[in-house]
């Protein structure tokens, strides 16, 4: 069966790596389950996914469906430095966002790919005032816990209090979850947050909450059960995770890192298995060079192995350049390796690894829990402050290393040390290995064929099978031919013009 006669969907994301992430391996699943698929974010990271991870103009197959990229221009210049500031950037996609969406949309049924859905993940919210504007059906990936859509949702919406102004150092109890301490809520909404630009992009997601027909969550239902249950019932919720783990379509098929991985699996094999301990704080965190001094030290000062990220910062970010403390890397010698960028899956899977100190990002959380790996949580703002709030106290797969950035505290080398050995060896750590064992172990079944997030997803792909025969119905054309109106729809909207549609001869009918 060719590409044209699959049921199409196109996937929008916010252009960082922990969204990419998660928006891809959905497309892969989806395209897995038989339909075409098609990836888009700014070209600005484009560039860069093409560089590192090897994405042409071909289709790749991926199980009965395909996959494929497009990129979109995001109207500033290529060394424009504002894109490092999502105040400024935002607006900008969503301004350019508006217009070139609608028009890959028309250029995709001209030549014979109708588009019957669209999905994209949060900060991005526009992209369902697109589809609703074409008359087609949306969805959107929510990229973080159940727990944390709980929290914004409960703020959005007012319905218990939060820390304010008057009142900042308040708990927050919400249904079917742990009390959070105040500095357990996702950090965005604390009024003293220094990221109030990403407030209100997830605000903004809220706001239209009514449009996507479904949310999506990269979590397992036996991972949160209740929560999910309670949430269920107020939204179109289906959990889909994690997304990391797809049995039919390895992740190594089509990758989006932004950077190529360096090579340290051989120097994995040559340690004796459970001694290495893996450093790595995601795409966006970045320490101070104080903290970073110390974590180097903690590591040294406890015996272990490492390996440690250390991802140079983006060059218009502001951010001084770390530097290892001096002699750091001859005192260390073959016991560690530092890389700028990890294979991240391969690692937390190698059996050499017994833990991972982890700034708490939510894929980096399911990355953990899925592979089995126990955590030192070293969270610093947004959703990461309740990750690790759940990966400690309600998973039991962690030991705590701090509470976040809001505390401005520096986390000694002595401390550090303490948690590596606690993480490492003894009775917690063996605990906390048979509990990352379980929630592996309950996350691969949540995956494999007819389990919860399995099921999911084959009910999501035969919804937008439905959906996408309804568009068509509803244009009041044979299939063949929806595509070229769904074109003239676009160019109707007064975004494009619109030449002569080519329909392609060969498309046929949906089933
Ligand atoms: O050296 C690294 C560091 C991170 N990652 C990947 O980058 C993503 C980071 O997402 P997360 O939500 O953990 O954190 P963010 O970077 O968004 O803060 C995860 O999928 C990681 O597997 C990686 O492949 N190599
Ligand atoms: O939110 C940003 O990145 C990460 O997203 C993950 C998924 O939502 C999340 O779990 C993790 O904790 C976040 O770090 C992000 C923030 C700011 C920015 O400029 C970005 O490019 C990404």
């Amino acid at each position: 069966m060719g590409s044209e006669a699959l049921v199409h969907v196109l996937l929008v994301s916010f252009p960082g790596q922990g969204h990419v992430n998660p928006l891809l391996r959905l497309g892969k699943r989806l395209a897995s389950k038989g339909l075409l698929v098609t990836f888009t974010t700014p070209e600005s990271i484009g560039k860069a996914m093409r560089k590192a991870s090897n994405i042409g103009e071909e289709l790749s197959p991926v199980g009965d469906g395909f996959i494929r990229f497009e990129f979109f221009e995001d109207g500033w210049d290529e060394d424009e430095t504002r894109r490092q500031d999502l105040d400024q950037y935002l607006p900008q996609l969503e301004k350019v966002g508006k217009v070139l969406i609608p028009e890959m949309i028309r250029r995709n049924a001209e030549q014979g790919r109708p588009i019957s859905c669209l999905i994209n993940n949060p900060f991005i919210p526009w992209v369902s005032d697109v589809a609703d504007s074409l008359g087609l059906p949306s969805a959107m990936l929510w990229v973080q816990s159940c727990a944390c859509f709980t929290s914004y949702y409960y703020y959005y919406h007012g319905l218990v209090p939060f820390p304010s102004e008057t009142a900042m150092e308040i708990d927050v109890q919400l249904p079917c979850m742990p009390l959070l301490k105040h500095d357990e809520v996702p950090s965005f909404l604390y009024p003293t947050t220094p990221y109030p630009f990403l407030r209100r992009a997830i605000m903004g997601q809220y706001k239209n909450l009514d449009k996507p027909f479904c949310i999506l969550m990269d979590t397992f239902q036996e991972l949160e059960h209740e929560i999910i249950e309670y949430m269920s019932k107020i939204s179109p919720i289906k959990t889909v995770g994690p997304l990391f783990k797809n049995p039919k379509a390895p992740n190594a098929t089509v990758k989006g890192d932004f950077m190529k991985a360096d090579d340290c699996v051989g120097w994995l094999d040559s340690k004796p298995a459970s001694s290495i301990v893996y450093v790595s704080f995601g795409s966006v965190v970045y320490l101070k060079q104080d903290q970073w001094d110390e974590i180097a030290y903690g590591l040294l000062n406890s015996g272990v192995n490492f390996l440690w990220v250390m991802k140079p910062p983006h060059k218009d970010s502001g951010y001084e350049v770390l530097k290892m403390p001096e002699g750091f890397l001859e005192k260390a010698g073959d016991r560690g390796k530092v890389v700028q960028w990890s294979p991240q899956e391969q690692v937390l899977a190698h059996p050499s690894v017994a833990c991972f100190v982890t700034h708490c990002g939510w894929n980096s959380t399911m990355e953990a829990l899925t592979s089995g790996m126990p955590v030192v949580a070293f969270p610093q703002w947004g959703d990461q402050v309740t990750d690790a709030k759940y990966l400690v106290d309600v998973f039991k797969v962690g030991v705590r290393m701090c509470r976040g950035e809001a505390e401005n505290k520096l986390i000694t080398r002595d401390v550090v040390e303490q948690c590596l050995r606690e993480a490492t060896s003894g009775p917690k750590a063996e605990e906390m290995k048979q509990n990352a064992k379980k929630w592996s172990a309950a996350a691969e079944a949540a995956v494999a064929e007819g389990g919860s997030s399995d099921r999911n997803i084959q009910a999501f792909v035969d919804e937008v099978k439905r959906r996408s025969l309804e568009v068509l119905a509803a244009s009041g054309k044979s299939t063949a031919n929806g595509g070229a109106d769904l074109a003239n729809k676009v160019a109707g909207n007064g975004v494009a013009e619109l030449g002569e549609p080519k329909v392609n001869g060969e498309l046929k009918v949906v089933s």
